[in-house]
């Protein structure tokens, strides 16, 4: 696999900062690691003590320093602290420390960061633009954008974060952060935007401390003014960048990006994202059972925006298989192989009858009620266990921020129908997971194919261990913002996220070895180079489906034919642009850049 991690020569910059302000910015700061020549250059000799440190003597002294926090809370905010203070600090001991700091910065622990926020809250990072100021936002946006080459815009309204819902201002830095280290996008090209419209949380109301706006949540019309204003100013300023949506509340996830798709490129992350990396890890799963995509009967427990976009994910890679199959199954067809349960029970006839079917499930709307043969739940709908019970699924996906839902006699009942149940618990952070991959593997007997969307341990067996994969949508979107980027088109289309999908799939060691105690997904250790071809696989689509952008014209000949040689183009401008955390050369210039 070509990874993007050799390219480690130094590059020089042209740098207008001296003293304190060029050690205060993230950027450009190299802490003990100005080189002597450096030092005197930019008035730092009386600043630091007389020793220079290499990369290595820093990332070791800052790992000696995390490893004195005992709380993983406490090292997310060790970690938050360095990376306002060094990026290339960061963003190394990262490298080195990649498996085992994920957790730490990203999922679980960043949920229990962001609920804290206003609490741990010590210097901001991106962009905050509030409600109240909205009159201001051109101008504060352009005081951090201008004259800044921007790729990528990550932003959020903290409606839906994670599975622990409303939070006010918070994940955007993390979510921009896993860009760099995992897709190796030049930080300095990135943009965390906290859209703070208020909160309905009430215990952040309440707080004296919280730092966003304290009111209710804007809705209606107002909302999507403040919306459509931002989007309208990255239109403007920013156009060749890619616009990722984070964490918003389901209705609002799902007519954001319908509104916007056909005018940017736009990405919702909990809606694409995690339906492309579901479809990656049940495409690896499908080669143990030996089946096709368009054999499940696939039951989806909790259809918010996750479980939604993985629906559409499936269904439309139901379609795309039957097509190239050369046996194509209509969409009404391919919807039948789905039975969504979310809060109320299964998504049929009679809940839509009452009113109680969200805009976007309607597509999967079931008629039958096996009335007088069921169980219904609290809500006097059919339950989980009945549908599992009547449908026989192959696959069971959670989505629901609900723990212990897959209970035991659920995963027992599906068990005893299918020789291979894949189960799939998918609910963040991982106290909310459907259910524990250890208990689904026993009650299962050993039988089930497990992916769930934190880490969880190995389990242990007779013959040696079994791999539970971890299904998070990081494990895809670095790489899918990697091939938007590259390919420079003025949409991401869904052709493009299923092509990132299939090369992820394809890199997962089941996926070749058919072995079921080989994961579904590759390792999160492997993300890097993982998301390098997931980002050229992307790219690639984008050139074949003539929807590329500026200047890949002239590997054109004619209309659509692309010239010889384009696919080492696209592995080459990947590689060119990889941003990789080591200390450029600093040359001052009053002209420079700051
Ligand atoms: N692994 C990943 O990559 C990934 C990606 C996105 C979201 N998620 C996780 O998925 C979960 C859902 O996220 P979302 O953004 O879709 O949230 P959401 O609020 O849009 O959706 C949750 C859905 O679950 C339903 N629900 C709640 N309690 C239920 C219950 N007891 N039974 C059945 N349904 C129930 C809700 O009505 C809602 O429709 C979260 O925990 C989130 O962290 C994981
Ligand atoms: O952020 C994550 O860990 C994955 C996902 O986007 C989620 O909302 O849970
Ligand atoms: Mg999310």
């Amino acid at each position: 696999m070509s990874s993007n991690s050799k390219d480690t020569k130094p590059r020089v910059y042209k740098v207008a900062l001296r003293g304190e302000a060029l050690m205060d910015h993230p950027r450009w700061n190299k802490g003990m690691g100005f080189t002597a020549k450096e030092r005197e250059d930019f008035g730092l000799t009386g600043r630091l003590p007389h020793m220079i440190n290499t990369i290595d003597d820093q990332c070791q002294r800052a790992f000696d320093q995390l490893s004195m926090h005992e709380s993983d809370l406490r090292k997310n905010d060790f970690m938050q602290s360095m990376r306002s203070q060094n990026w290339v600090l960061y963003y190394a001991l990262m490298h080195r420390h990649l498996k085992e700091l994920m957790p730490i910065i990203y999922t679980p622990t960043e949920a229990d960061a962001i609920a804290q926020y206003s609490h741990l809250f010590r210097r901001s990072e991106g962009l905050y633009l509030s409600f109240p100021d909205q009159e201001n936002m051109e101008i504060d946006f352009l005081e951090q954008v201008a004259g800044r080459d921007i790729d990528l815009i990550v932003c959020s309204d903290g409606e839906a974060i994670l599975g622990i819902g409303d939070q006010g201002v918070g994940i955007s830095t993390a979510k921009a952060s896993v860009y760099t280290i995992i897709g190796a996008i030049d930080p300095s090209k990135t943009l965390p935007v906290a859209l703070d419209v208020g909160t309905n949380n009430e215990d952040l109301l309440k707080d004296p401390l919280y730092v966003g706006w304290r009111e209710k949540r804007v809705r209606g019309e107002a909302y999507d003014k403040f919306i459509d204003r931002f989007v309208q100013l990255v239109r403007k300023h920013k156009p060749h960048s890619l616009l990722h949506f984070e964490d918003f509340g389901v209705t609002n996830a799902q007519t954001i990006l319908e509104r916007y798709r056909d005018q940017h490129a736009v990405f919702n992350d909990d809606v694409q994202g995690t339906g492309a990396v579901t479809l990656a890890a049940l495409s690896a799963a499908i080669g143990v059972t030996k089946s096709k995509l368009a054999d499940q009967r696939i039951i989806i427990f909790g259809a918010g925006s996750a479980g939604l976009g993985i629906a559409h994910q499936l269904r439309d890679a139901i379609i795309a298989e039957s097509v190239d199959a050369g046996e194509e199954i209509s969409r009404e067809d391919a919807n039948k192989r789905f039975w969504l349960v979310d809060r109320f029970g299964l998504v049929n006839d009679a809940l839509q009858n009452a009113g109680k079917v969200r805009v976007g499930t309607e597509e999967f709307v079931r008629a039958e009620n096996w009335v007088g043969e069921v169980h219904t739940n609290e809500h006097g709908s059919v339950s989980l266990l009945d549908v599992v019970k009547h449908v026989h699924p192959t696959v069971l996906i959670g989505t629901s921020t609900s723990p212990g839902t897959f209970t035991e006699e659920v995963v027992r009942t599906m068990s005893e129908h299918v020789e291979r149940p894949i189960i799939f618990p998918l609910s963040n952070p991982s106290r909310l997971v459907e259910v524990q991959p250890q208990k689904a593997f026993e009650w299962s007997s050993g039988k089930a194919l497990l992916a769930t969307g934190s880490p969880f341990a190995d389990i242990k067996t007779e013959k040696g261990k079994y791999v539970i994969a971890e299904c998070n949508n990081a494990l895809i979107y670095p790489g899918m913002g990697l091939g938007a980027i590259l390919s420079a088109g003025k949409s991401l289309t869904d052709r493009m996220i299923i092509a990132g999908a299939q090369r992820l799939a394809q890199l997962a060691p089941c996926f070749n070895t058919h072995d079921p105690s080989d994961a579904l997904l590759p390792d999160f250790g492997d993300s890097p180079a993982v998301n390098f071809e997931v980002g050229v696989a992307v790219c690639e689509r984008a050139l074949e489906d003539g929807v590329a952008g500026n200047g890949w014209e002239e590997w054109y000949e004619g209309d659509k034919t692309l010239k010889k040689g384009w696919k080492e183009e696209v592995r080459k401008r990947a590689q060119e642009r990889a941003w990789m955390p080591v200390y450029g050369e600093y040359i001052y210039d009053e002209n420079g850049e700051k």
